[in-house]
């Protein structure tokens, strides 16, 4: 796998972190996930493919045993508010003088600096900070996001994830590491760069919500079907949008053009009759592999088993037969080979991360004894 070898350190934290914890274990790193002896389980149910270790890092004794890991690590991930490590220490001068090469990716809503890099906050702040929330949500209605998908995922784990691997492979150049400072707001705005940079195109002139791809364009949106269900569509050029009206039975004399802002509520409603005539499955029928650009909207049950996502092996089931989408984009030579295993339990690897990283027995027994770790014995009588 791309990422074999590579050693990272995640230390458990909501969304985002353990996202791309996640992403670099999918791809062949070997993740320990950092966890907090006493820890009720794992809250993220993004663990695939890691390890866990419980340490206490209050104690002075905790806080040097992830030196020590970090001394031997590729790839330090942290996903608290700034400080948190420092006052721990743990900040990057102090693991970098000990390992020069290690990556330190600090993964946080409002970045290392500034006036809030040291405040509370979502998904849901980030993504208004950044602007991107402002355009988000149906006309008339306050701007609503998009699960926490955007800001979390989008511009949090994954835009880290990225860093992760730019410094990976700059490092082969100059042998050295680098802290990665991902900023949830910042992220999310980078994502929305098109929306930035398409300012002057008339794309974004009306109010939210009333625009060509906000849900305002009767081509580009979603239509209840007879049974209650919904088709997307998403025609926009002339010669695809031709081919929607004609698996419509819509005449295109008898509608307005297709670019006439003013005309797109009755446009709307011509649309919006016509999809409530047929069952979702019949219309797939109806435009199944043609060029109108119209897909059913599947919800999680029928999704892994649309002939399409079956032919390409899209989603996964793991050992405990939860179906979930398997790691994209697929890479020709090194595929990422997701972990089919369950997750791990608290605490489930810390012996044997631990002597890996060199420790001895001795020094295992006496930061139990010392309740700096915890380990989870269910694991041999499972
Ligand atoms: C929208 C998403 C959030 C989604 C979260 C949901 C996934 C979950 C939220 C509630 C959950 C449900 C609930 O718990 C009830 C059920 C429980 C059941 O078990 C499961 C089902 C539940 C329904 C459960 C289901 C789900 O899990 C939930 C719905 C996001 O936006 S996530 C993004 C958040 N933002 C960031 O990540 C940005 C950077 N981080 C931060 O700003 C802060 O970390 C944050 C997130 C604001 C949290 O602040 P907090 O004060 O709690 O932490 P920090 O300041 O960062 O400091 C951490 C302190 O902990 C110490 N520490 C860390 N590790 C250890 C250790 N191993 N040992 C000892 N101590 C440790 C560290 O030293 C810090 O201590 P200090 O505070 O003293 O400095």
């Amino acid at each position: 796998m791309a990422l074999r070898g590579v050693k990272v350190v995640e230390l458990a934290g909501l969304a985002p972190g353990p996202f791309c914890g996640m992403v670099l274990a999918d791809f062949g790193a070997q993740v320990v996930r950092v966890d907090r002896p006493g820890a009720v389980g794992d809250v993220s149910r993004l663990s695939r493919g890691k390890r866990s270790l419980a340490v206490d890092l209050k104690r002075p004794r905790g806080a040097a045993l992830v030196r020590r890991l970090c001394a031997r690590a590729d790839v330090l991930l942290e996903p608290f508010r700034h400080g948190v490590m420092e006052k721990l220490q743990l900040g990057p001068e102090t693991l970098q003088k000990e390992n020069p090469r290690l990556i330190y990716a600090r993964l946080s809503g409002f970045g290392q600096s500034g006036r809030l890099a040291t405040v509370a906050g979502h998904d849901i702040n980030y993504l208004a900070l950044s602007g991107v929330l402002s355009r988000l949500g149906r006309s008339g209605e306050n701007p609503s996001p998009p699960l926490n998908l955007l800001a979390d995922f989008g511009g949090g784990g994954l835009m880290c994830a990225l860093g992760i691997v730019m410094a990976l492979f700059e490092r082969t150049r100059s042998g050295k590491g680098q802290v990665i400072d991902a900023s949830m707001v910042e992220g999310a705005a980078y994502l929305s760069s098109f929306l930035w940079k398409t300012q002057n195109l008339g794309l974004w002139d009306q109010p939210r919500g009333k625009n060509l791809l906000d849900g305002g364009a009767p081509f580009y949106t979603t239509y209840r079907t007879a049974d209650g269900e919904f088709m997307a569509v998403g025609a926009l050029e002339p010669q695809f949008y031709k081919l929607l009206v004609k698996g419509l039975g819509l005449e295109s004399e008898n509608l307005p053009p297709q670019m006439s802002v003013a005309e797109w509520p009755e446009m709307r409603k011509k649309f919006a009759a016509a999809f409530a005539r047929k069952t979702k499955a019949e219309w797939c029928r109806v435009f199944d592999r043609t060029d109108a650009c119209v897909t059913p909207v599947l919800t999680f049950e029928e999704v892994a088993h649309h002939p399409h996502n079956k032919e390409r092996g899209s989603f996964v089931t793991d050992g405990e037969q939860g179906v979930s989408p398997r790691p994209a984009p697929l890479l020709s030579g090194t595929p990422a080979l997701p972990s089919l295993e369950r997750d791990p339990l608290i605490g489930e690897h810390t012996e044997e991360v631990l002597r890996e990283f060199g420790f001895s027995q001795e020094e295992i027994d006496q930061l139990y004894s010392d309740k700096v770790i915890v380990g989870n014995k269910l694991r041999a009588s499972l």
